[in-house]
């Protein structure tokens, strides 16, 4: 799963990087590492997992983890070609989901390329470049179902659905803001849009703003006006705030943050959103050996999910023997839950919950 971190020149997004990158390279056991300048892997803080090490104190703990992609500024014209243009809009395509960086921070020594804070504009700007480069790709495609309704006449009602999307665009609207069915939905996913990938809009606050009042940076209500607009999710931070912590070891950054009335950083909160956004789920397996988290999709059924850890447990697929983490909490250890009947045992139709604790049953 990957991240593209968007938005216009000097608006925070390598000081939002670093500080992602820089919390990894902190880290002992694997959360983060760099594998080109521009792109780091960075574990899903998850608080279960970190008691399932205490209860277990595993040889190895392996976090879920997400990938980052500082994708290069954006400029006017981008869509056309313009400085990294093509470039820019491929590495975007190439990811699951969007972070785009704004500006809501007043600072007269940090130079803003439109000479002005203005988070709407801001959006506008990024959003019409993608929303150029979106048209080409559907106008491809309406030809194509236009040439299909010549042989079956079925695909009209599609046309008309792209069709309604384009008009969307014309009227300087990403594709995500359309109102659709689910079957609608799921059409508009094969087409391969760049408006259309789930974002987060990380609004980027001064220091002050961010720890003495989110709500009245007007910034923040403009993006949040537009994220609502857009069916999209917004998340007030402080990329500086965030630079900072990166570098703590966790006692100090619990302390940093407890000082100015915070419980997580917004590295974790962001880190978490994204998570969601992707509608992902982690499963938990944990042992002597190795406790870990496994990333899938909300929905998954069991044989699948074990599929996750080697196909052989998929193919093989007995059963599922499974506990919710609180009550593996409330019991102390496995052997108290099993006693106690806790620990059920799933078949093939189970649906995965966010936190089961698993051990599957296979043969092959
Ligand atoms: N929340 C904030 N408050 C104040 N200053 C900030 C904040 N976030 C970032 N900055 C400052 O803004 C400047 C630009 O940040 P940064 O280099 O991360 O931008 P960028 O989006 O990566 O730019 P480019 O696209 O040019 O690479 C830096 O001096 C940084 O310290
Ligand atoms: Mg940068």
């Amino acid at each position: 799963m990957k991240l593209g971190i968007v938005g216009l020149p000097n608006v925070g997004k390598s000081t939002l990087f670093n500080a992602i990158t820089n919390a990894g390279a902190q880290s002992a056991n694997y959360p983060f590492c760099t594998i080109e300048p521009n792109v780091g892997i960075v574990s899903v803080p998850d608080k279960r997992l970190d008691k399932l090490a205490e209860m277990y104190e595993p040889e190895k703990f392996t976090p879920a983890t997400i990938e980052f992609v500082d994708i290069a500024g954006l400029v006017k014209g981008a869509s056309k070609g313009e400085g990294l243009g093509n470039k820019f809009l491929s590495n975007i395509r190439e990811v699951d989901a969007v972070v785009h960086v704004v500006r809501c921070f007043e600072n007269d020594d940090i130079i803003h390329v439109e000479g002005s804070i203005d988070p709407a504009r801001d959006i506008e700007t990024i959003d019409l470049e993608l929303i150029l480069s979106d048209m080409e790709v559907l106008d491809r495609r309406i030809d194509k179902t236009k040439k299909m309704i010549k042989a079956d006449k079925k695909y009209q009602a599609e046309l008309e659905f792209f069709e309604r999307v384009r008009e969307a665009f014309d009227a300087g609207l990403p594709a995500r803001s359309v109102n659709c069915t689910e079957e609608e939905a799921e059409l508009l996913s094969t087409v391969n849009l760049l408006t259309n990938k789930p974002i987060i809009f990380a609004a980027n606050m001064s220091e002050s703003d961010f720890v003495n009042g989110i709500e009245s940076n007007p910034g923040y209500l403009a993006v949040k006006k537009i994220a609502d607009e857009q069916h999209a999710a917004v998340l007030p931070i402080c990329a500086e705030i965030e630079a900072e912590i990166s570098g703590m070891d966790a006692e100090e950054k619990e302390l940093f943050l407890s000082d100015m009335g915070l419980t997580e950083s917004g590295l974790d909160r962001l880190i978490n959103a994204c998570y969601s956004l992707l509608g992902l789920i982690s499963y938990l397996t944990a042992g002597k050996p190795e406790v870990r988290a496994w990333t899938i999709k909300k929905g998954t059924k069991a044989p699948q999910a074990a599929g996750k850890i080697h196909s052989d447990f998929e193919r093989g697929f007995i059963r599922a023997e499974v506990i919710a983490f609180d009550d593996l909490m409330a019991c102390g250890t496995m052997a108290a839950a099993k006693e106690k009947g806790l620990v059920r045992s799933e078949g093939k139709e189970y649906v995965m919950q966010d936190g089961d604790i698993v051990l599957f049953r296979f043969n092959v």
